[in-house]
């Protein structure tokens, strides 16, 4: 199997026209693709404001417009392509929800949010995602030609349980869509990328739109790559940008039998199961 590769994130603003937004994203696909990305990454809500009343007249079903596009721009550059989160409505109900594609456009993965971004903080940020949002109930990993990759979206990495979950299933890399904002951003964004990454020994990943002040949700940015030792391999500022490098699984079993803390879990003692 190979095992090294090309990341590229996407950090773009998202524009209230649908169709801006994802021109915009085919653009950025196009060109990380051609400086070599074998995959990309989109942020949470890209097609869409982060606005929760917004949410119901830019959904669309899966294999609608926006699923379309992206599935042609991963056959089109042959690419592997984690697009990012849309509104995503089926029978009535409105998800979170992330889609994958394979270079030939297969779907090969799909994440609805499982935990709703439900907060209030003092003098901060508030947001009641389940205003019009449903939660998903599936945890998601896919299959790669260089391993096996976890996917789950924003608040979802607050959730230790899920994240190891995905590492029971093989996951060596744990992608996030996601939208911090100006109160939680500067306080935990990097702190929980790199504690998912050290407690797994995984690669994490966080893509994020770019900071909007027009806008009613602003996005802290800062879309960050961080590896199994829990160093930073890279990170954004709050401006439209990529990043792009390379990514070698083997640092994943390399760590893992210097610290083989996978291997001494004690699942006679706890463990985290699914139900
Ligand atoms: O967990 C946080 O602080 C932010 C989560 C969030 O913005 C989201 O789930 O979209």
């Amino acid at each position: 199997m190979k095992e090294k590769f090309k990341l590229g994130l996407i950090q773009m603003i998202t524009s209230r026209d649908k169709s801006i937004a994802v021109g915009k994203a085919i653009e950025n696909i196009s060109q990380l693709a051609d400086n070599g990305a074998n995959l990309v990454v989109l942020p949470e809500m890209f097609n869409c404001p982060y606005e929760t009343q917004r949410f119901p007249s830019y959904a669309e079903p899966e294999g609608g417009e926006t699923w379309q596009k992206m599935q042609q721009i991963a056959i089109e550059k042959k690419i592997y392509l984690v697009a990012g989160s849309i509104p995503e409505i089926e029978a009535g109900k409105i998800y979170n929800t992330s889609f994958v594609f394979d270079p030939n456009g297969n779907q090969i993965g799909k994440h609805r949010k499982i935990h709703m971004f439900d907060i209030n903080i003092e003098n901060g940020q508030y947001f009641k995602e389940s205003e019009t949002l449903e939660a998903g109930n599936q945890p998601t990993v896919f299959e790669t030609e260089y391993g096996k990759i976890g996917l789950a979206i924003c608040y979802d990495i607050r959730f230790p349980e899920l994240a190891r979950l995905m590492v029971a299933e093989g996951a060596k890399m744990i992608i996030y869509p996601a939208a911090f904002n100006m109160t939680t951003g500067p306080a935990h964004w990097e702190l929980l990328f790199r504690s998912r990454a050290v407690d797994n020994q995984v690669f994490t990943v966080g893509c994020a739109p770019a900071r909007d002040y027009s806008l009613g949700y602003i996005s802290y940015g800062n879309s960050i790559v961080v590896d199994p030792w829990g160093d930073v391999l890279g990170r954004l500022d709050d401006t439209e940008g990529y990043l792009l490098g390379e990514i070698d699984f083997n640092e994943v079993r390399q760590i893992r039998e210097q610290l083989p803390i996978i291997r001494q879990l004690r699942n006679d003692v706890y463990s985290t199961k699914l139900k």
